[in-house]
């Protein structure tokens, strides 16, 4: 029983990768029922924040019973959108582009790599694994043409938004941006950043100042 998940925060939002991430370590350890409490233990969030967190979306447990592990890790990646098939194209094909080329979970997920762009000839006509990579002048032609969801942006910064330009005037839906920098869309883009240097930095400051991590 979904509810419209319009109004759920981001916060809770960000929350779900994580629930399922544990869930399918629980199946795989052949465990298919656990409480709020005994998942409180492994997952960190309190019982109450989870029964709160799953309860936005209809609630799946039962008094007595607990959750049932399939099914809730079946219906987290519903709403996560994961029993959808996204048609993905890198932009940038040099390390970081490759590195995501290459890495065969996120196309097991679901996000099909079609191709990759990139402005140094020398990459031009290369393949990684069998993704080819093509000449950056024909990516809105073909996104227009092979139904293109997601754009996942691998340049460098000075040329993200240049790139973000071209996606969104090709009508992509969503932008994975790895670019160190803050892209302007329009409302109806998604997009998701992923700074990695923002997170090595606060790594650098838990280790200056000696602190635990929290969970927000
Ligand atoms: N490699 C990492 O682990 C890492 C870590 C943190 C952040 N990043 C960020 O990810 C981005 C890529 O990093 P990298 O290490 O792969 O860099 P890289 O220099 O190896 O690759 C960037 C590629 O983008 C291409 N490019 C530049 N402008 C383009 C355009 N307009 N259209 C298409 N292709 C274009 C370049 O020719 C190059 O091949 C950078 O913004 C970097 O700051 C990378």
């Amino acid at each position: 029983m979904q509810k419209s998940n319009t109004k759920i925060s981001m916060a809770v939002i960000r929350r779900l990768p994580k629930y399922r991430r544990y869930l399918e370590e629980l199946l795989d350890k052949g465990i298919n029922r656990i409480s709020s409490r005994e998942l409180s233990k492994i997952i960190g969030f309190t019982a109450s924040q989870i029964r709160q967190d799953l309860n936005n979306f209809g609630g799946f447990g039962q008094q007595g019973y607990g959750y049932n592990v399939a099914a809730l890790y079946e219906e987290i990646g519903k709403i996560l959108g994961l029993d959808n098939v996204y048609n993905t194209i890198i932009i940038g094909a040099g390390n970081l582009g490759q590195a995501i080329a290459n890495y065969t979970n996120f196309e097991k997920a679901g996000f099909i790599p079609k191709a990759m762009f990139d402005i140094n000839p020398r990459l031009i006509g290369l393949k990684i694994r069998d993704i080819e990579i093509m000449d950056a002048d024909n990516i809105e032609e073909y996104i227009k043409e092979n139904n293109i969801d997601i754009g996942i942006i691998c340049t460098d910064k000075e040329h993200a938004q240049d790139v973000a330009d071209k996606l969104i005037k090709s009508n992509i839906k969503g932008i994975w941006n790895f670019a160190p920098t803050d892209l302007n869309v329009p409302e109806h883009i998604m997009l998701e950043n992923v700074h990695l240097s923002e997170s090595l930095y606060t790594l650098s400051f838990l280790l200056k100042h000696n602190r635990e991590q929290e969970d927000v």
